[in-house]
C-alpha cells in the first residue's frame, strides 16, 4: 500500500504540493488526473524516492520510501522522458536491471521479446522514441516490481502497444497484486484502466474516489418542460453546472440517480433523459467547481 500524508514540496518559493495525503491499496491501479502544472510529476517523484518532501510521509508497506533502498529496490518509475545510458543497448541496460533489482527475472526479458519485437543487441538512442519508451516498459516488467508508477506513460506508443502494455499492467496487477500508479491526460484511457482516481489541482489533491462510486454519483440530465421551467425546479437539485438552450435545460447533477429521476419526474417534464458522465466529463466538471472556465463546453 501507497501512503502520502500531509505531503508538501516547494520549490525555491513556489508551492508545487500542499498537504496532500493519499492513499493507493496493494493491486489497484490509481490514476492521478490534474491540469497542466498540477503538480503530478512531483508527487510521483516523491512517491518513487526521487525528491525528497519538504514536510509530511511517503511510505510503501509503512516504510519511508526516500533515502530507502530496499524499499526503491521494489519499485520502479517510469518518468515521462525516459532515460537509458548512453551509448547502450537494451541487452547492456538489462544486465544493469540484474545487478541493481533483485527480482529481475531473465526467463520473462527473453520472454518480453516477443511482445516489444525490438533488437536487445542494437543501441537504445538509435530507435524511434515510441521504441524507446517500448524498451523502458520491456525492462520495468522484466524487473517484476511490487509498485510500478508512471508518468504520462502511454503517449508515444502505437495503439497496438499501447493494448499490449494495457494487457499487460492488468495482467500483472490481477496475477500478482502489483501497485500501479499511472498519470495521464488521456481520461478514456484512464477510465479503462483504472480502479481508483485522484484529482490534483494547483498542488492539492481536490479528491480521491472509486471510478464506480464517482460514475454513480454525478449525471448529465437533459429536460424541457410544457410550460417553461416550473420556479422551484432546481431549488432540490445539488446542481454543478447549469445550461438553457432555448426550451431545453441541460444540467450537470450529483446524487443518487433514482432520487433524482422521483424528483424531476414531479414536474411532468416533456423531454427528460439522465446519462452518466465519462471520466473526461467529470474532470472537465470537477474542474470547474475549483475555478476552471469550462462555459459552453457541453454537448
Ligand atoms: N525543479 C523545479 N523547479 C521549480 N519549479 C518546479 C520544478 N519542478 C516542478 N516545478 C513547478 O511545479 C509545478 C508542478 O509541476 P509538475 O511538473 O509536477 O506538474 P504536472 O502536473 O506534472 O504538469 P503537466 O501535466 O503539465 O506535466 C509547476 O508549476 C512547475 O513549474
Amino acid at each position: 500500500m501507497i501512503h502520502l500524508t500531509n505531503v508538501t514540496k516547494t520549490f525555491d518559493r513556489f508551492q508545487a504540493i500542499r498537504k496532500v495525503n493519499m492513499t493507493v491499496q496493494k493491486g489497484r491501479i490509481y490514476g492521478l488526473l490534474g491540469s497542466n502544472g498540477a503538480g503530478k510529476t512531483t508527487l510521483l517523484k516523491m512517491m518513487a524516492g526521487i525528491i525528497r518532501p519538504d514536510h509530511g510521509t511517503v511510505l510503501i508497506d509503512g516504510e519511508e520510501v526516500w533515502e530507502n533502498p530496499e524499499v526503491k529496490r521494489r519499485i520502479m518509475f517510469l518518468p515521462d522522458h525516459v532515460y537509458f545510458f548512453p551509448q547502450t543497448t537494451i541487452e547492456q541496460m538489462a544486465a544493469f536491471y540484474e545487478s541493481v533489482y533483485p527480482s529481475f527475472h531473465r526467463e520473462r526479458f527473453t520472454r518480453l521479446q516477443e511482445l516489444f519485437l525490438l533488437d536487445p543487441r542494437k543501441k537504445i538512442h538509435q530507435f524511434s522514441k515510441g521504441m524507446q519508451r517500448q524498451a523502458a516498459f520491456w525492462l520495468a516488467f522484466s524487473t517484476m516490481p511490487d509498485v510500478l508508477i508512471m508518468d504520462e506513460p502511454l503517449d508515444g506508443l502505437d495503439a497496438v502497444v499501447r493494448q499490449k502494455v494495457k494487457n499487460i499492467i492488468v495482467q500483472e496487477v490481477a496475477e500478482r497484486e502489483m501497485t500501479v500508479v499511472i498519470s495521464s491526460h488521456n481520461l478514456r484511457e484512464m477510465e479503462d484502466l483504472c480502479d481508483c482516481i485522484g484529482i490534483l489541482h494547483e498542488g492539492e489533491m481536490l479528491f480521491e474516489k472509486e471510478l464506480d462510486a464517482m460514475k454513480t454519483d454525478i449525471h448529465k440530465i437533459q429536460v424541457a418542460f410544457r410550460n417553461g421551467i416550473p420556479k422551484q425546479f432546481t431549488e432540490q437539485l445539488d446542481i454543478v453546472y447549469k445550461e438553457q438552450r432555448g426550451s431545453v435545460l441541460l444540467l450537470i447533477v450529483r446524487g443518487e440517480k433514482q432520487e433524482i429521476v422521483s424528483y424531476i419526474k414531479t414536474f411532468q417534464p416533456l423531454i427528460f433523459d439522465i446519462l452518466p458522465l465519462t471520466l473526461e466529463e467529470i474532470f472537465i466538471y470537477e474542474m470547474g467547481d475549483v475555478g476552471y472556465a469550462i462555459e459552453n463546453i457541453i454537448v
